[in-house]
């Protein structure tokens, strides 16, 4: 689930860009890049790392120019080599560098037709580099010198035709300006707003709203399902809806647990959507569980607090900080590997005694997908001294693999494929397990008043793919190809660019 973002502005873009990328971090921390383009030089920087490591104040000098895109990678698909950060560019036409959050369901495909009818190099496994190479083929094919945005934006409506997944793109084209576009069933978030400067008006698109909050963008809306938007390098807006447009179906697992709890995605409030999850949750453990014998309710940090909090309030039980958080330490799910989530676990969070001690303790989260976090969380407690240890999860059962842009291609790996709840309360060695009902869950993010969302891809809980174009073939090929194993192979090291980063 990788942060996007892309600044047309009246002066350096830079640290807008690495501003909005910090706080974009919790989408991708295995990687982060940018270009920015001057005079029609492109100047790029991307490497594995956080956004703090990877742009130092020496890369920051020689990032210059009032127009800019960014990426936190977190992979979905290719491998975690640096050769497959982002941005990707190619020169021809035009110079176009991409920034791509989501995962592409015919990556196959296209790079077959890429290669065999465009006579396009790919140089690595990564999808986004072959959507690039289909959005340049596309503007190429338009045969423009000088491109309109009426010709961007047909040679885009082919590319909506040829491609397929779950998508949030924004891309550089060097010297007309940034091209924004979202899939048209609206799976990953996009949304734009804009700035008013002395110099004239400055616009950002970015993954979630948070980004432009805090850089002092006002919240124009969000780009709708199949929605492309261009802003020139003279900073005119032009719109195009280019697929016909579709009820939005955004993914339910950012509600959950991807999107930080301040971001609005399609009008609707994460922090809200969490509250309800709690709420919901409590009033399943009260209809559920009569005369329970919880002592005190502790939130798996930090994705649960806010339903957590909900849970105890609602059953007026004590809400308790027993788990300390290493705020140096990231999300652990979005890691690459078990082994290295397993350990981080351990590492990330540490219990508080005093509260485990002789008590009947709910634990909260807001999901169980491989169990790597709750299995190590009850020993822990256990460890502690506490009597009973129940857990409770925001989100129902995940029991399919997901493949629009979260990295749970694995059946197999998920700890709820295939098994009933008695089943996975045994193997993660809780006392009791309760999770959501789905229907509630979608209930808790439907914000009536704000959103005309009704909807969402709720792929990972039900297994019903909204794009499609998924079968048992193609989950199994993904399974094969990505799982934890596999990924923990050799990847490629050299750069995939024809434009050296620095
Ligand atoms: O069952 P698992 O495979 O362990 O995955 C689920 C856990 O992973 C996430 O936490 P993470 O540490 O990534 O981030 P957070 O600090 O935002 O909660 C999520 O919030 C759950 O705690
Ligand atoms: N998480 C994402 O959005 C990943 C984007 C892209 N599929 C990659 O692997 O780089
Ligand atoms: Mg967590």
């Amino acid at each position: 689930m990788c942060g996007i973002v892309g600044v047309v502005g009246t002066t350096m873009v830079n640290q807008v860009i690495f501003d909005a990328l910090t706080l974009l971090q919790h989408r991708g921390q295995d990687a982060a890049g940018m270009v920015t383009s001057h005079n029609g030089k492109l100047f790029l920087r991307k490497d594995n790392g956080a956004v703090s490591e990877v742009f130092r104040t020496r890369h920051m000098k020689k990032l210059c120019g009032t127009i800019g895109i960014g990426h936190a990678r977190y992979p979905t698909a290719g491998t975690s080599s640096s050769a497959e950060a982002q941005p990707f560019y190619v020169n021809s036409p035009y110079g176009i560098s991409l920034a791509h959050n989501g995962n592409l369901t015919n990556t196959k495909k296209l790079a077959q037709e890429v290669f065999e009818a465009d006579l396009r190099h790919i140089n690595t496994t990564s999808d986004s580099e072959v959507l690039l190479n289909v959005l340049a083929h596309e503007l190429h094919a338009e045969g423009k010198l000088v491109p309109k945005p009426s010709d961007i934006f047909n040679s885009l409506e082919r590319v909506y035709a040829r491609i397929q997944g779950g998508y949030a793109v924004v891309s550089l084209i060097t010297g007309y300006g940034i091209l924004a576009f979202r899939d048209p069933d609206g799976i990953r978030p996009l949304i734009y707003g804009s700035r008013e400067t002395a110099d004239g008006t400055e616009y950002m698109v970015a993954s979630e709203s948070v980004a432009l909050d805090a850089a002092g963008f006002k919240v124009e809306r969000d780009i709708n399902p199949g929605e492309a938007i261009f802003v020139d390098v003279n900073r005119n807006i032009h719109f195009k809806q280019c697929t016909p447009a579709k009820v939005a179906r955004p993914c339910l697992f950012e509600y959950v647990y991807f999107a930080r709890p301040d971001t609005v995605i399609d009008n609707i409030s994460v922090y809200k959507a969490r509250i309800n999850m709690g709420e919901k949750l409590a009033e399943k453990i009260e209809e559920e569980w009569l005369n329970h014998d919880i002592d005190v309710v502790i939130p798996i940090p930090d994705t649960s607090r806010t339903a957590a909090l909900q849970i105890a309030q609602r059953l007026n039980i004590p809400f308790r900080e027993g788990l300390v958080k290493n705020r140096y330490i990231g999300r652990t799910f979005i890691m690459p590997g078990q082994t290295v989530r397993r350990k981080s676990v351990r590492q990330k969070l540490n219990p508080v005694p005093f509260e485990f001690k002789d008590k009947v303790v709910l634990l909260v989260d807001d999901s169980i997908v491989r169990g790597t976090t709750s299995k190590e969380i009850i020993e822990m407690a256990r460890e502690a001294g506490a009597k009973k240890v129940y857990i409770a999860s925001a989100a129902p059962e995940v029991r399919y693999p997901n493949v629009y842009g979260i990295d749970m291609p694995a059946a197999a790996e998920l700890i709820a494929h295939g098994r009933t709840a008695e089943e996975i309360c045994r193997l993660i060695g809780a006392d009791k397990l309760i999770f959501q009902n789905l229907d509630d869950l979608i209930n808790a993010c439907i914000d009536e008043k704000h959103s005309n969302v009704r909807e969402f891809d709720t792929s990972v809980f039900d297994g019903k793919y909204i794009t499609g174009n998924i079968d048992a073939e193609y989950l199994e090929n993904l399974e094969k190809a990505r799982n934890d194993v596999q990924k923990s192979g050799s990847e490629p090291q050299q750069s995939s660019d024809m434009m050296q980063p620095f």
